[in-house]
């Protein structure tokens, strides 16, 4: 892998949105250390969907919140767009969560006081930006909210509320948008539109996504799956299929 830019924000090289090299995280020490990763090393490209899938206890959302910059690794590096973030400090490192990647988690986590549209600037108001309006009206219309801006997560439906934190999660216009099991508290047809939704940002917005599931289903959205098992990157699959993903889960488990 290519030499990195170190502890500056404003030079990134995007040849690659997400790329570890040999990233551990060892949680605990001596007797009672958990390895959750043993040396990942992995290059995400821009512009691509990617699963994550394993055995539960794999390391996957370990995997995602060190590729995110929302855990320091204990070991190796993690590069975002091409800025190495083992070198930030806390600051910019709070800088980067803001401004650099997008979350979505299984939980929506919505601030229920706030409207939608509120919700959605959220991230630009913490980070001291004045929302662009109609900036702010193009994403939540990607997300086919543009009619619901000004109700409440409470009068939104399950999957109205997870496309209300996917805008949350673009609106910074993100390197990458990281999603943990999104569709893990919605039934499966609604799972499968805010799938869907998630493939089409790729397709029509270029953006790009890391998303951790359970479903062979799901990951056959993304354009490679990536399996751990035990901390471990054990294999990946290309232009998965539900079924190819299944098999190698079961071969995983059994
Ligand atoms: N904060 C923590 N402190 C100690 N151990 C942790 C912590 N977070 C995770 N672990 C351990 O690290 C290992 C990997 O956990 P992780 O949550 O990344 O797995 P996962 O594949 O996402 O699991 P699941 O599918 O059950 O959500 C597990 O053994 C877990 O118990």
């Amino acid at each position: 892998m290519g030499k990195r830019a170190t502890g500056v924000l404003e030079a990134p090289s995007a040849t690659t949105a997400v790329s570890l090299d040999g990233v551990t995280k060892v949680y605990g020490r001596g007797n009672e250390a958990v390895h959750a990763l043993r040396g990942v090393s992995v290059d995400i490209r821009p512009g691509s969907f990617t699963a994550v899938m394993g055995p539960s206890g794999s390391g996957k959302s370990t995997f995602l919140h060190c590729a995110a910059g929302l855990d320091r690794p204990t070991g190796g590096r993690v590069a975002l767009a091409g800025t190495d973030i083992a070198g930030l400090s806390e600051t910019k490192l709070t800088e980067l969560r803001r401004t650099r990647v997008g979350f979505v988690f299984q939980a929506f986590n919505l601030v229920p006081s706030l409207t939608a549209e509120q919700n959605v600037t959220l991230p630009l108001r913490l980070a001291g930006q004045r929302p662009d309006k109609r900036w702010v009206h193009e994403v939540m219309s990607r997300v086919g909210l543009g009619d619901r801006a000004k109700h409440r997560p409470g009068q939104l439906s399950g999957g109205q509320q997870q496309r209300v934190a996917i805008a949350r999660a673009l609106v910074t216009r993100p390197d990458v948008l990281f999603a943990d099991e999104p569709t893990g508290a919605l039934d499966t047809r609604t799972g499968r539109e805010v799938l869907a939704l998630l493939r089409e940002v790729v397709d029509q917005y270029g953006h790009t996504v890391v998303m951790v599931t359970h479903d062979p289903v799901a990951a056959s959205y993304a354009d490679r799956v990536l399996f751990l098992a035990d901390g471990t990157l054990v294999d990946t699959l290309e232009q998965p299929t539900a079924d190819a993903v299944a098999d190698r889960m079961i071969h995983m488990e059994g």
